[in-house]
């Protein structure tokens, strides 16, 4: 598989070159260092925990909102499409119990991925590829080749469709991680597609009534069910001094909902009322967020929150994102439905491959793909995943 073409720039961090950094943060670790190399110390005001610049510490943990999913597939489902929809509206995120996904294929998933990362480097090495379109690339930072400051996190992505096709390009090493991951991504598209018709359900745009202009939002539905499914496995090693570097930088998901696993270290933090505030670990759970498309789909009402991961000296973390896109030449524009006069279009036409165009453009800090779809422009720094 083909190498990284990469400038030697010399960084002063070290004297050999800045390609070491291209190897990722897990080799950087495994080579043991004291410090944080400057390629991933962020400028102050974007460091996390800086007190006095966040009203709370930059560490309070948030209450998201509960989906009890066999209570959402029960009698009382009305009563918990009311709470998804006030947590799409007000945090763009939810957590998931009760999923009904069996402990072992979520126990198998976060061990097969710590397994995978502590690989001899040469091993892991053979999965980076640049081409953004790869099956399954492993790599580190953002975008490592256009990123200013690196984050403090190495990835593998595997691309789900079609599997049978795309198998023969997942890592055949460890030797169980096909199989784990096959079971893990089957799963969690079923969940998927059973939140999506809940969240169009509880937009109004799939229901039980048999009218025309409901048979073209039934098609709406069938196309995110038949849409890609991308897993990215996210490894943040333990770092030195986690107050100067972040595990990701503030962005939002392009798709139409993100599931994410993660073990039992928090990291992850979101957007909200102006502050920084860290989504509580909740054991066999998911963790769930509207993504760019949903926010398009329903005219701005569910929002794409940003969201950021903050790393610590002790543990490594493990997480797990399953993002969930329409197929690659859909075209996502606002629900007719959700428009009228009071509520005008906000954004325009949008699919995968401006995307993917935009994505390829720029520095992932100096990023953000929702705000140039909005037909009205309002900005605040952020990169979409
Ligand atoms: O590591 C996490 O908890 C979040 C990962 C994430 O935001 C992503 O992969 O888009
Ligand atoms: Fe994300």
């Amino acid at each position: 598989m083909g190498g990284l073409a990469m400038a030697e720039n010399k960084s002063k961090d070290d004297p050999s070159s800045e390609s070491q950094y291209q190897k990722g943060v897990k080799h950087l670790c495994e080579n043991g260092i004291a410090r944080v190399p400057n390629k991933y110390v962020l400028p102050v005001v974007e460091r996390p925990n800086i007190q006095g610049r966040e009203t709370n510490d930059g560490n309070s943990q948030i209450k998201l909102p509960i989906i009890d999913f066999a209570q959402l597939q029960g009698p009382e489902r009305s009563q918990v499409l009311k709470t998804m929809a006030k947590a799409c509206e007000e945090y763009g995120f939810f957590q998931v119990t009760n999923h009904g996904i069996p402990i072992d294929v979520i126990n198998s998933m976060i061990d097969v991925s710590n397994r995978f990362f502590e690989l001899p480097y040469e091993e892991r090495a053979k999965y980076m590829i640049t081409d953004l379109r790869a099956p399954v690339r492993y790599g580190t930072s953002f975008n490592q080749i256009k990123d200013g400051v690196f984050c403090w996190r190495d990835f593998l992505k595997l691309v789900c469709n079609s599997l049978p096709d795309i198998l023969p390009f997942w890592p055949s090493s460890p030797v169980d991680l096909r199989q784990s991951a096959v079971t893990y991504s089957e799963k969690t598209k079923f969940l998927f597609a059973m939140l999506m018709k809940a969240v169009l359900e509880s937009l109004g745009l799939v229901g039980d009534t048999e009218d025309d202009e409901n048979e073209e939002e039934e098609e709406a539905f069938k196309q995110f069910q038949d849409g890609s499914q991308l897993m990215i496995i996210n490894c943040y090693p333990p770092c030195p001094e986690p107050e100067l570097t972040l595990g990701m930088h503030p962005h939002s998901d392009y798709g139409s909902l993100t599931l994410v696993l993660q073990d039992e270290v928090e990291g992850l933090q979101i957007r909200y009322q102006g502050d920084w505030f860290t989504v509580r670990s909740i054991p066999n759970s998911f963790v769930v967020n509207v993504g760019d498309h949903l926010e398009i789909l329903s005219n701005g009402r569910y929002k794409s929150v940003l969201h950021r991961v903050v790393v610590n000296s002790m543990k490594s973390r493990i997480s797990v994102a399953s993002l969930h896109s329409l197929p690659f030449e859909t075209v996502v524009r606002p629900a007719s439905r959700l428009i009228n006069e009071s509520n005008p279009r906000l954004y325009k036409d949008t699919d995968f491959a401006s995307f993917i165009a935009y994505l390829s453009s720029c520095d992932s800090k100096r990023k953000n793909f929702l705000e140039s779809r909005k037909l009205t422009c309002v900005t605040e720094n952020s990169t979409t995943n």
